[in-house]
């Protein structure tokens, strides 16, 4: 028994050296970057859900500066909200590699596009990125229109009985209901139902994925598997998820293989990027999942998220909303048939709006790189295998950037003010060779939607309601999205 207690002494002792020994490599080039000091083998005391990871970041850069080190066990993480620093980043091709925080993402989205990297990644960005030119917008615009329409009809019904909403729960079917019209070419009328599986399942992952990225010992499968309650919850969202991408390929094949003389594709717009995929001899069926995946992903909370922190920042702010609603008028001539993607670009205000909106609620928080070969920055050499957290709410919310920052004020958006920003001060999509793809149609979409909302409704918000932020790949608001609509006369 003695020999057992001594050999586990020892080997904590040893552990203990090995992980003092690791740190202190690690720290000393970093020595001056500021930080909270590493808890032995945890490295940093670990926020326990998507609220209290939203606090901890912005605790880290209220307490440290703009940019700060931090150790998760050994692994260091350098998290900035640094313009200069976060530019040098995202606009270098070398670093292209996203951090292990993805590596849980790969349950569904497997090694497509969101998460792989060097050729792999460069072949499917080049053979994704022609299905979201804008020429092809054009007729995207006719499926988020109609999308839009329906919504118009849904939030009507609630304005007659006088309901308050969460804006949430109409967005998210509308903007799955375009991603599988534009690019998958599946009506599947999601909005006409009630919630659907795959938005349950979507919303359930992002949110385990991001604490299990925090735990210590959820993140690795074994344990997970035996021992985590979430275990069971988290295979059955997987098989939704899966099996909305297997019935997409199936009918596409059915479709293509039951067209006139066997050859020729059943092709329209809205369905290039299943096409492209389908057609694309070296895919497998396997490969095509993945992206279908990564895209349904990728396309869908995303827009979902932006619409509803709009819809509640408009609620929020009657005069800005007045403002937005009489230059619809205007550029419409009164008549929505005016509506169109020509109309919606001469909008500069809307555009205004979507991007302070974008700025203050940045849908997408924080993102990662991981650093492939040391990177000199300044006098800091950061070295290889350092992650960069790169903490996009807090560059768009940080005062040295933006005076005032809690403030919703469009008026930041306009030309002359814009002209005098740091560059990578405001990257919602980010920026470089790994920026959205999905950022033409993304703004183009929630310019749709905004516009044919604010020319119906007018938006109120809900009192005693307040905002609570938190991350689960986008940005979550802990209370929902709640507003009241009534229609206007
Ligand atoms: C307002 C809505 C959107 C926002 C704010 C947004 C934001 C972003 C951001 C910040 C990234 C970089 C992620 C990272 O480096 O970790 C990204 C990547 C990506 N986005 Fe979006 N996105 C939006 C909508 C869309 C849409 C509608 C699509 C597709 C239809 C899309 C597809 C993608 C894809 C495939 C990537 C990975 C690109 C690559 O790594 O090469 N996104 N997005």
């Amino acid at each position: 028994m003695a020999v057992v207690a001594d050999i586990l002494i020892v080997g904590c002792v040893a552990l203990f050296l090995h992980w003092c020994f690791d740190i202190y490599k690690k720290n000393k080039r970093l020595a001056h970057i500021p930080g909270p000091p590493p808890i032995p083998f945890f490295g940093v005391k670990l926020p326990m859900n998507s609220f209290a990871i939203h606090t901890f970041f912005g605790n880290l850069i209220a307490k440290y500066g703009k940019t700060v080190k931090f150790y998760l066990g050994t692994k260091l993480v350098v998290a900035t909200c640094d313009a200069d620093l976060i530019q040098a980043i995202l606009q270098n091709p070398k670093h292209i590699r996203k951090s292990s925080m993805y590596d849980l993402y790969r349950l569904f989205l497997r090694d497509g596009l969101v998460v792989s990297y060097g050729e792999k990644w460069k072949a499917r960005r080049t053979l994704t990125n022609p299905t979201f030119h804008v020429s092809i917008l054009k007729e995207f615009y006719t499926v988020f229109k109609e999308a839009s329409d329906v919504l118009v009809g849904k939030l009507q019904e609630e304005a007659d009985k006088g309901n308050v909403i969460n804006a949430m729960d109409f967005a998210s079917k509308l903007s799955l209901d375009t991603i599988l019209e534009t690019s998958f070419g599946e009506k599947l009328n999601i909005q006409q139902g009630s919630n659907h599986y795959y938005i349950k399942a979507t919303n359930y992952l992002a949110k385990l994925l991001f604490i299990k990225n925090f735990s210590l010992w959820k993140r690795f499968d074994l344990p997970f598997k035996l021992f985590a309650k979430e275990y069971k919850e988290q295979e059955e969202a997987l098989e939704h998820l899966d099996s909305m991408a297997i019935e997409i390929i199936k009918k596409k094949r059915k479709k293509n293989v039951n067209s006139d003389d066997g050859s020729e594709r059943i092709r329209n717009k809205r369905s290039i990027l299943i096409d492209a995929l389908i057609e694309h001899p070296e895919l497998s069926d396997d490969d095509i999942h993945e992206e279908v995946n990564n895209f349904l992903f990728a396309g869908h909370e995303t827009t979902s998220t932006t619409i509803s922190f709009l819809l509640l920042e408009l609620a929020a702010h009657p005069d800005i909303q007045e403002k937005l609603y009489q230059e619809i008028l205007y550029h419409t001539q009164g008549d929505k048939k005016n509506l169109s993607v020509e109309t919606l670009q001469k909008i500069t205000y809307l555009d205004q709006v979507v991007k302070e909106s974008l700025r203050l609620r940045t849908t997408a928080s924080v993102i990662e790189r991981k650093i492939t070969e040391d990177v000199k920055f300044g006098d800091t050499v950061y070295p290889s295998g350092t992650i960069f957290s790169i903490l996009l709410y807090w560059l768009h919310n940080h005062p040295s950037y933006y005076t005032d920052p809690e403030k919703f004020d469009p008026d930041r958006f306009i030309p002359e003010n814009q002209a005098k920003r740091h560059p990578f001060a405001f990257v919602p999509f980010s920026a470089g060779p790994r920026n959205c793809i999905g950022q033409k149609y993304a703004t183009l979409q929630v310019k749709t939607v905004i516009a044919r909302i604010i020319y119906e409704f007018k938006l109120l918000p809900v009192e005693g309601f307040k905002l609570v932020l938190g991350i689960a790949g986008v940005t979550l608001s802990k209370h929902g999205f709640p507003i009241r609509i009534q229609k206007r006369n």
